[in-house]
């Protein structure tokens, strides 16, 4: 059978709980929005399908549990991922002081080619804001990564972080492959397939949601 996309790429949402790692997540593959707050346990993903400069990217986007107690479980996907969104809340400090941690983790844990941005959720709460979006963008610059205050509420820069993201780690692996449509398509496809099989054992069955 044809396939539907050209290449698959793994993303990997880490924040404090109560970011908006999950609404962030709805938000992008579904364009759903609950101003509720049920907490991660694990991890969980969804896909979605972008067309960026004429390729079909089909990226699979892992959304991590924010809480301490579940960060054995969400480290071992850092591996796996090539790109990583890590999200802070503009209403937060605590969430944003954290984000160094976050940062010093995926540099302990994640591949060395691993591409990341920064992200600010929550900017429609302008009135509850303790980080400004200059505090932000100077984290930003300090680490080398894109910036976007982003909000699932009103659905401010959702979609241009993550394709954003998605650019760079094309980018990324366009420097270590002959052809994006060939190799890489192919060392992906085939680590995902072993990493469904892995969430399969690990949970019974997989929960696949495909918006598109
Ligand atoms: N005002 C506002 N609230 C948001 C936004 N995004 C998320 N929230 C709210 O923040 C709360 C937490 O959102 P979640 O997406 O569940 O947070 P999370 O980071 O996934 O949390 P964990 O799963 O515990 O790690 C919920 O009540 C959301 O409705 C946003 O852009 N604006």
């Amino acid at each position: 059978m044809a396939k539907q996309y050209d290449v698959l790429v793994k993303l990997l949402i880490l924040g404090d709980s109560g970011v908006g790692k999950t609404c962030l997540l709805r938000r992008f593959t579904e364009n759903e929005y609950h101003p509720y707050h049920i907490s991660t346990i694990g991890v969980d993903f969804k896909m979605k399908t972008l067309d960026i400069d004429g390729i079909k990217v089909r990226l699979q986007i892992w959304d991590t549990a924010g809480q301490e107690r579940y960060q054995t479980i969400t480290t071992q996907y850092y591996r796996r991922a090539q790109g990583i969104v890590l999200v802070y809340d503009i209403t937060n400090e605590p969430s944003f002081q954290h984000i160094t941690s976050w940062a010093s983790d995926v540099d302990e844990k994640a591949p060395d080619h691993i591409q990341r941005i920064l992200v600010g959720n929550k900017s429609d709460e302008e009135a509850g804001r303790r980080i400004s979006e200059d505090k932000g963008k100077e984290l930003a610059a300090f680490y080398g990564l894109d910036f976007f205050e982003t909000s699932a509420c009103t659905n401010q820069n959702i979609s241009e972080s993550f394709t954003c993201l998605t650019g760079l780690v094309l980018q990324a692996h366009q420097r270590d492959v002959d052809s994006v449509l060939g190799s890489l398509d192919s060392y992906l496809d085939g680590d995902s397939l072993k990493e469904q099989k892995g969430l399969q054992d690990m949970h019974g069955n997989t929960q696949n949601t495909c918006s598109c």
